[in-house]
């Protein structure tokens, strides 16, 4: 985002519209925000044709679970910035629609942890206790001591399937019980599982050895179904099953199979794949107890997501910047201040070269040299694909969508790093390839002296990225300089500063030119007609 495009969110109305209810405490950041002209709508419970009716002049859509973001939605929100979601899983998110449009999503990760966890094991204790089964028996009743006698937790293994930041919570606490525990996680370290104090196994593995099996991974397209009949064949008799993640993890027609086959004893679901599910087949079951998605629902948890995803509101708006971004690279304050000098000067290295061919782009090729390679420099390649296609995308080209819509139309992104900048501190050198020509820009940021481009196509240059450039190939001959001049003078362009390079004597040769005017089309092909003159193209940075 431009300084430009910054203020002007920052000084119109912004329309925040509140489609979940919320924790009121938590969204008091908003409320108390003076600096940005915030209106906040709250509107819950609507039907989807109905939030698509409202949403045309909304800023930030703020949601739970409950609202269903679809790329319908996200196509009727024409002003649509910024997504916030106050809990952690965004599957009720077209995240696809989004980062196409350019819509930073946002989730609040952390604020949830600790109750969806103690959830998980309330419906642990409960399902082992069968203590909804026996209370309701009670509440109707009926004194009955024989039908819930129950098990221990107490040396029970416990499977985890995805130990983020709740499974390894669950895991935590279980090991309170003393129960054992094996997990199976991709990003699940052997270090990790022995300060953890568990064991690290394949999914079959944590199957196969479990009384108790918890899932906590997002629902993905490789979580969907995870656990199957398949798994329940290899799970001991018995088990017991947790669902207090996302509906579909586990596949619920064969988790029904395996309880009325006898092969599992219970299951404790807080999520189904449709929700609200008041009239699911599972909810038939004696042996399942279940909640209505109430993993998050404390009054603590409830603030603090609200309060995260109302910060990174104001943030976004503020500085463009966000601290739990969904869609794009999510890089600590730290890192991004690294990197930040160089956004200006990587967006017109894109820019330059979106000017110099006509051609359409197979592959950009980004270089990092020097310190710069140091760095998380994906922030910088998609400031340089920004400047690439902002002559077809104008301002709807942004950090989110930048690498996206460069795939999209076929150009395939290659970083490189290196750590020797050849003289430079610092250099960024970016090539497009398309299918008949090559073209490079390079630039560096001098120090105190601001960004420069130092090399165009191989030749040395020392240019500052701005306002009208003349880029002109020409041939090594004695009056190419004086010719071009002579008929810029005779345009009434005035020539504000000139760099020239060639390869060798007599060979090729390039010329810079900053120009005080814009030069037309006309201006162009009156310079390209002069002698010893290949190719001329006026560029804007
Ligand atoms: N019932 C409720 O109210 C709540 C439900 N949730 C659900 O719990 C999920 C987990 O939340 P967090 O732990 O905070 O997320 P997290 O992102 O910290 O952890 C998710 C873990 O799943 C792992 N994972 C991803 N693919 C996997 C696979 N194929 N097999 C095994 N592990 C895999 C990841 O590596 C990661 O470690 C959320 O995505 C959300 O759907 C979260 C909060 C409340
Ligand atoms: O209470 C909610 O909003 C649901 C929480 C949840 O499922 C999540 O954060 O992923």
């Amino acid at each position: 985002m431009t300084a430009t495009q910054l203020i002007e969110k920052a000084t119109k109305t912004i329309n925040v519209f509140i489609a979940d209810p919320l924790s009121d405490d938590g969204i008091f950041p908003l409320r108390q925000e003076t600096e940005l002209d915030l209106n906040i709508i709250v509107d819950t419970g609507l039907a989807p044709e109905q939030l698509i009716a409202r949403i045309a002049d909304v800023d930030v859509l703020l949601v739970r679970s409950q609202t269903t973001v679809t790329r319908e939605v996200i196509e009727a929100a024409k002003n649509l910035k910024l997504i916030g979601r106050a809990g952690v899983g965004v599957d009720n998110i077209d995240l696809n629609a989004a980062t196409e449009h350019g819509i930073i999503v946002v989730n609040a990760p952390d604020g949830n942890t600790n109750s969806a966890a103690e959830h998980t094991i309330a419906m642990m204790t409960s399902l082992a206790r069968f203590i909804p089964q026996a209370f309701n028996t009670l509440k109707n009743g009926k004194w009955d001591r024989k039908s819930y006698v129950g098990v221990e937790l107490k040396n029970k293994t416990l499977g985890v399937i995805g130990m983020g930041r709740i499974g390894a919570e669950v895991a935590y606490r279980a090991k309170g019980q003393r129960m054992d525990v094996i997990a199976y996680d991709p990003f699940l370290t052997e270090e990790r599982a022995k300060e953890l104090g568990i064991t690290k196994g394949t999914v079959d593995e944590v199957c196969a050895a479990a009384d108790f099996v918890t899932v906590h991974t997002p629902l993905l397209p490789e979580t969907r179904n995870i656990i199957n009949k398949e798994r329940f064949a290899i799970m001991k008799d018995g088990v017991r099953i947790i669902n207090c993640a996302r509906g579909g993890i586990i596949n619920e027609d064969d988790l029904y199979d395996a309880i009325v086959e006898g092969k599992v004893a219970g299951a404790a679901l807080d999520v189904f794949v449709q929700e609200p599910a008041t009239d699911h087949k599972l909810l038939t079951l004696p042996q399942v107890i279940a909640t209505p998605h109430l993993g998050a629902s404390t009054v603590e948890a409830q603030e603090s997501v609200a309060v995260d995803v109302s910060n990174d509101i104001i943030k976004f708006f503020k500085t463009g910047t966000v601290t739990n971004p969904v869609n794009m690279p999510s890089i600590p304050k730290e890192k991004l201040a690294e990197v930040e000098p160089f956004f200006a000067l990587a967006e017109k290295l894109g820019k330059f070269l979106i000017q110099v061919t006509e051609e359409s782009i197979k592959q950009l090729n980004i270089s990092y040299a020097g310190e710069v390679a140091n760095f998380d420099v994906r922030p910088l390649t998609a400031n340089a694909i920004k400047g690439l296609l902002s002559t077809n995308h104008g301002s709807h080209v942004n950090d989110v969508n930048a690498r996206y819509l460069a795939e999209r139309i076929g150009i395939q992104i290659n970083e490189h790093k290196t750590t020797t900048a050849k003289g430079f501190t610092n250099l960024i050198t970016v090539e497009i390839v398309t299918e008949t020509e090559t073209h490079t820009v390079a630039g560096t940021l001098l120090n105190g002296l601001g960004a420069r481009i130092v090399k165009v196509e191989g030749f040395v240059v020392d240019v500052i990225p701005n306002g009208n450039l003349l880029y002109i190939k020409n041939q090594d001959k004695p009056g190419s300089i004086g010719r071009v001049a002579t008929k810029l003078a005779e345009k009434d362009i005035n020539i504000a500063t000139m760099q020239v390079g060639r390869d060798q004597i007599g060979g090729s040769a390039v010329m810079m030119l900053v120009v005080d005017n814009e030069v037309t089309t006309e201006d162009l092909i009156f310079v390209a007609q002069l002698e010893n003159i290949d190719e001329v193209k006026a560029i804007t940075l």
